[in-house]
């Protein structure tokens, strides 16, 4: 792929960056030719932190590499604050009490710092607290920062640059760690993200936090808004939800690309089938699980096959052995993936596995044998052999979820999504994913704030070149026309100039 003349701007662009990147514009594709490059670049010994927020984009990063990267931190911005800060000096600060191995379980809260950090003494447990809009682990990161001139030190010597990824879905006390980081400590810092794919404000994530480094005197600036996934039409329509990136409309001649269809619960499954070519992928998008669900099974009865990707029983767990259960499961279910893969998907960041390929082959191959034989007791002692020889330690119901997830082959789905030509899926998790084709509902964005603007942003701009919003005839539905409407005289444009009214 060749680099367009702001990707290329960013790549050499030095120093504090913020780097403002719309849907499609490909960011990651960016930001990973910039880390090579300023790794080649690199004359000292320090490395790169390159932090994410999903272990899986943190692999991707690291797949994408055209460079050796195994000394460097390529992670999660937990991992990050956990690994090299946590771990490492809690006990300067807090004493040798707290010289132990650590586990996190962010499904048990806490209300105070203070109960969090006897929970550590008392449990060797990471938690999380019941305020989503607080962060335990970055507050503790920033208190030990602060206090220990050690863990300063390290950081300072250790790295040159951290890269940080999907930055409106920062909450404010990374924000205020990862600024330290950057003001205090002069490590510099790229930024990359897009307010308007801010879809997680409901669980803590600041927009503002990113928007506010765009004030800051030491950051340089860029916006990337080309975007090369969607048609112009698509491009026009998310770009006139939000006012920064308005003036970007570029007037066009057809406007076939969005049908915005006027239903009822009865006939939208064909008036959507209408307009659906069948030869190209598509994704139907919804709010809720249960909405993807019986929308798939419409769609379907009406002879278009649509597969539902639903949710999976481990996908709720939030340990540090939660890596472990999904690799289990995808060895157990995929044919592709072998235990290479596992094993590359082992969270060791800045250290390459010492594990040994055979004794883990024979550690699979007993769990193996003990799903055959439908045991779970016995499927629980095995998959304890392999997570203790790796150095994690389970629970009794998340390896009943494993064991439900492996044998209900319901699920197994979606573990491959990108078999199916037709799928349903939340928007939540479509997320980074592209189609040719997008359904969406007008009910599931009433567009009253920006919490809902910026989550319609995010499915609309998964579509290559169709968008069909179904509008049915109820409340929510209206709320959302109106507000579109309004949004869109904004511009000084009508409805019917934006998209086709069927
Ligand atoms: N310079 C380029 N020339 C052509 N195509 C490009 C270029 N850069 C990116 N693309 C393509 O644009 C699409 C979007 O890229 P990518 O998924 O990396 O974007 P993104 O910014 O991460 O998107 P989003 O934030 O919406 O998930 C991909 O299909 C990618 O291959």
């Amino acid at each position: 792929m060749i680099l367009s003349p702001i990707q290329k701007q960013i790549i050499s662009t030095s120093g504090n960056l913020i780097v403002r990147a719309s849907a499609g514009t490909g960011k990651t594709h960016t930001m990973v030719n910039k880390i090579a490059k300023e790794i080649n670049d690199n004359k000292s010994h320090k490395v790169v932190a390159a932090i994410t927020f999903t272990i899986k984009a943190a692999q991707e990063i690291r797949e994408r590499l055209t460079v050796d990267s195994s000394q460097h931190f390529i992670g999660t911005n937990n991992s990050f604050a956990i690994e090299e800060v946590i771990k490492p000096f809690m006990k300067d600060v807090y004493g040798a009490d707290f010289d132990c191995d650590m586990n996190t379980d962010y499904s048990l809260k806490i209300d105070t710092l203070e109960d969090g950090i006897q929970k550590i003494a008392d449990e060797s447990t990471l938690c999380s607290y019941n305020n989503n809009k607080a962060n335990f682990i970055f507050e503790l990161a920033q208190q030990i920062v602060e206090t220990s001139t050690a863990c300063r030190l390290y950081l300072q010597a250790k790295y040159f640059k951290i890269y940080i990824d999907e930055y409106q879905d920062c909450d404010k006390d990374m924000h205020k760690f990862f600024m330290y980081l950057c003001d205090k400590l002069g490590i510099e810092t790229f930024v990359v993200g897009d307010e308007k794919q801010s879809i997680y404000i409901w669980r803590g994530a600041y927009p503002d936090a990113f928007k506010s480094i765009c004030q800051k005197n030491n950051f340089k600036k860029i916006f990337m808004g080309d975007n090369y996934r969607s048609c112009q039409q698509i491009q026009n329509y998310s770009n006139l939800l939000c006012e920064e990136t308005r003036d970007l409309h570029v007037p066009i001649d057809s406007i076939d690309n969005i049908v915005y269809l006027s239903a009822t619960s009865n006939t939208w499954v064909t008036e959507v089938l209408k307009k659906i070519d069948a030869s190209q992928n598509s994704a139907l998008l919804r709010f809720s699980n249960a909405n993807a669900k019986s929308g798939a099974l419409l769609l379907e009865r009406q002879g278009m096959e649509y597969v539902y990707i639903p949710q999976t029983p481990i996908a709720d767990i939030t340990t540090d052995s939660a890596w472990l259960y999904s690799a289990v499961a995808k060895y157990m279910i995929l044919d592709q993936y072998s235990v290479y893969d596992l094993i590359s998907e082992i969270p060791v960041e800045g250290n390459d596995s010492k594990k040994n390929v055979a004794t883990i082959k024979d550690y699979l191959k007993n769990i193996e044998t003990s799903i055959n034989i439908e045991d779970v007791d016995e499927f629980e002692s095995k998959i304890q052999d392999l997570a203790k020889y790796l150095g994690y330690s389970t629970r009794r119901n998340h390896i009943e979820k494993l064991f439900q997830t492996i044998i209900d082959s319901t699920f197994h789905v979606a573990f491959e999504p990108e078999k199916y030509q037709h799928i349903a899926i939340t928007f939540h998790s479509s997320k980074g994913l592209e189609f040719d084709q997008v359904i969406i509902f007008a009910e599931d964005y009433r567009l009253s704030d920006m919490a809902s603007i910026y989550n319609h942003y995010v499915a609309v701009t998964r579509a290559r070149y169709k968008l069909i919003i179904v509008r049915l005839n109820n409340y929510n539905s209206d709320v959302f026309h109106n507000n579109i409407t309004e949004i869109i005289s904004t511009c000084n444009l009508h409805i019917g100039d934006v998209v086709s009214l069927v």
